[in-house]
């Protein structure tokens, strides 16, 4: 069967790490548009990778061109945006094309309200190391997707990362977990190279020992699951006495632990209150 044809509509920073992971699994260039906002960016992402880019600020109907003929519309633009693009495609769809969206807080029911009825929606929260195809995708089916029509997607995904299939009242934690979670990772690396440079040690070194460390207990997290866990890990570093524990009391102390929950958990929570003002909007 051939590849499918995929519309992005918003080539950012998550359709962007999309469409690498993509592009990386074999999808044919040909097989894919996109859209952005201005002409420039548009220019630019088509020389990045090879396929049509199609700018709104040139003709404002990109976005009807891009989806006409598509087995699959990625929805890239933000939270706010979603509603207002879907009213616009939804006369250019064809009645299979699966509108799928990357945004948070963007419900099932919102998508479907503003498309012709029984079109198939899927709302998604993935990360962005799906560009390194690494990444993490919670899906959850709108009412007229068909089981066919989320293996279809979920194919897309599978190629660049890991696809939980999982009820739409979960994907704000799966957001506050996975889809932020890079953040989290980054935020520690950032934090880990500054400490390095404040007790001497060259900027560039800081930074290549704080990522490849988290990359490689990353790989040990993901190795080692259903033998070792987190906790498990960590320990193994910990001799008692020794130097990792004085950080990790000294983390303890600080109350990290119940930080990092409360910071994912208020990224759920935001997802929701986001939500709750686009429903609020009308
Ligand atoms: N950045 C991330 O790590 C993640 C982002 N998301 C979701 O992805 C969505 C996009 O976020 P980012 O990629 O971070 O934003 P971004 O600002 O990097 O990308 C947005 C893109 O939309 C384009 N755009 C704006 N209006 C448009 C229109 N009317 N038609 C076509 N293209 C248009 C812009 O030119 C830009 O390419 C958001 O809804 C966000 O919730 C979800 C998971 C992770
Ligand atoms: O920060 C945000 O709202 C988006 C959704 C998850 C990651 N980035």
């Amino acid at each position: 069967m051939s590849a499918p044809k995929i519309a992005m509509l918003g080539l950012g920073s998550m359709n962007g790490a999309i469409l690498a992971g993509l592009l990386s699994g074999g999808h044919p260039v040909e097989q894919v548009v996109a859209t952005t906002r201005s002409a420039s960016s548009a220019q630019a992402k088509a020389e990045q990778y090879g396929i049509t880019v199609l700018a709104e600020e040139s003709a404002e109907d990109a976005n009807l061109q891009a989806v006409r003929g598509a087995d699959v519309v990625v929805l890239g633009v933000k939270p706010h945006q979603i509603v207002d693009v879907c009213a616009q495609i939804k006369d250019a769809l064809a009645p299979r094309a699966v509108v799928t969206s990357v945004a948070a807080a963007v419900t099932v029911k919102m998508m479907e309200s503003a498309l012709n009825p029984d079109q198939p929606v899927i709302r998604t929260m993935p990360n962005t190391p799906l560009s390194v195809g690494l990444g993490v995708v919670g899906l959850a089916a709108g009412t007229s997707t068909t089981p066919a029509q989320v293996q279809q997607v979920s194919e897309l995904f599978a190629a660049s990362g890991s696809v939980h299939v999982l009820p739409e009242s979960q994907i704000d934690a799966l957001t506050g977990v996975a889809g932020s979670g890079p953040a989290y990772a980054f935020y520690l690396a950032e934090h880990m190279a500054a400490a390095g440079v404040e007790m001497g040690l060259d900027p560039e070194l800081a930074a290549d020992l704080a990522a490849q460390t988290l990359y490689g207990a990353g790989r040990m997290l993901v190795q080692n699951r259903g033998s070792a866990d987190a906790a498990q890990l960590r320990r193994n570093v910990t001799s008692p006495n020794g130097t990792t524990q004085r950080a990790i009391e000294t983390f303890d102390d600080a109350g990290m632990a119940a930080t990092i929950r409360a910071g994912a958990q208020a990224s759920a929570r935001r997802a929701a209150e986001i939500t709750e003002q686009l429903s609020s909007r009308g």
